[in-house]
């Protein structure tokens, strides 16, 4: 690719393997999630997800999706128990989305997809830092949350009002004080398998937790996380939408169920 990667028809994930030939390795993400073929592993342990609402440090618009930041030099905002062992901190918390309700999620159930789909991002702090965490084959664990078209979802709307103020790329603005668990959805049963980023440089780094039950998401809520821009300023405006990567390979991976 001579410029960026991104999402459209020149330098979308059709395109990536040309500089990221780890495109096609041997644990890419997303994949499918197919329940009947998934073990139940009864010595995965519960989640335990501790985040600290002062912790959140910004919110930025990174011209593939939009992301709000963490502080992450202190153990204030972690995640342990899981698949995962030690203590890995919250660096950030973004969200893949469709056009339309058809599409958007990255990871599928039964090859269903969803609307839209949260990753929170944490790293492995047996390493000095994300970006050396990421390089590691235990460095990441994302725990991916399903948005299913509902009711509007109160939780999502300090995020979402957040949105006019980062339209286009590089934009960030302040945003503190927001407990990032409010996300999360009653029950934290998961799926969990070993992956990779879903964006270049698709590093083979994460401990991938899907978590079962999916979170609501209004259409006009919807319509707000359509209302960016993929674009800066100065360039003719194409609407963020469609920032997903389509199902990989499993290539012999086991998924596993901390569920029955
Ligand atoms: N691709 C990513 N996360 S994801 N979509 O795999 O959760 N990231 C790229 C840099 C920081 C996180
Ligand atoms: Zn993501």
């Amino acid at each position: 690719m001579s410029h960026g990667w991104g999402y459209g028809p020149t330098n979308g994930p059709e395109k990536w393997a040309a500089d990221f030939p780890i495109a096609s390795g041997p644990r890419q993400s997303p994949i499918n999630i197919v329940p009947k073929e998934v073990r139940y592993d009864s010595t995965l342990k519960p989640l335990k997800i501790r985040h600290d609402p002062s912790d959140a440090n910004g919110i930025l618009n990174n011209g593939h999706s939009f992301q709000v930041d963490y502080l992450d030099d202190t153990d204030s905002s972690t995640l342990t128990g899981g698949p995962i062992s030690g203590t890995y901190r919250l660096k950030q918390f973004h969200f893949h989305w469709g056009a339309s309700d058809d599409r958007g999620s990255e990871h599928t159930v039964n090859g269903i997809t969803f609307p839209c789909e949260l990753h929170l991002v944490h790293w492995n702090t047996k390493y000095p830092s994300f970006g050396e965490a990421a390089s590691q084959p235990d460095g990441l664990a994302v725990v991916g949350v399903f948005l299913k078209i509902g009711g509007a979802n109160p939780r999502l709307q300090k995020v979402l009002d957040a949105l006019d103020a980062i339209k286009t790329k590089g934009k960030q603005t302040t945003f503190s004080r927001f407990d990032s668990k409010t996300l999360l959805p009653g029950s934290l049963d998961y799926w969990t398998y070993d992956g990779s980023l879903t964006t270049p440089p698709l590093l083979e780094s994460v401990t991938w937790i899907v978590l079962k039950e999916p979170i609501s998401v209004s259409p006009a809520q919807m319509a707000k996380f359509r209302g960016l821009l993929f674009t800066g300023d100065e360039e003719a405006p194409c609407c963020m939408v469609d920032n997903y990567r389509s199902c990989q390979p499993l290539k012999g991976r086991q998924v596993r169920a901390s569920f029955k």
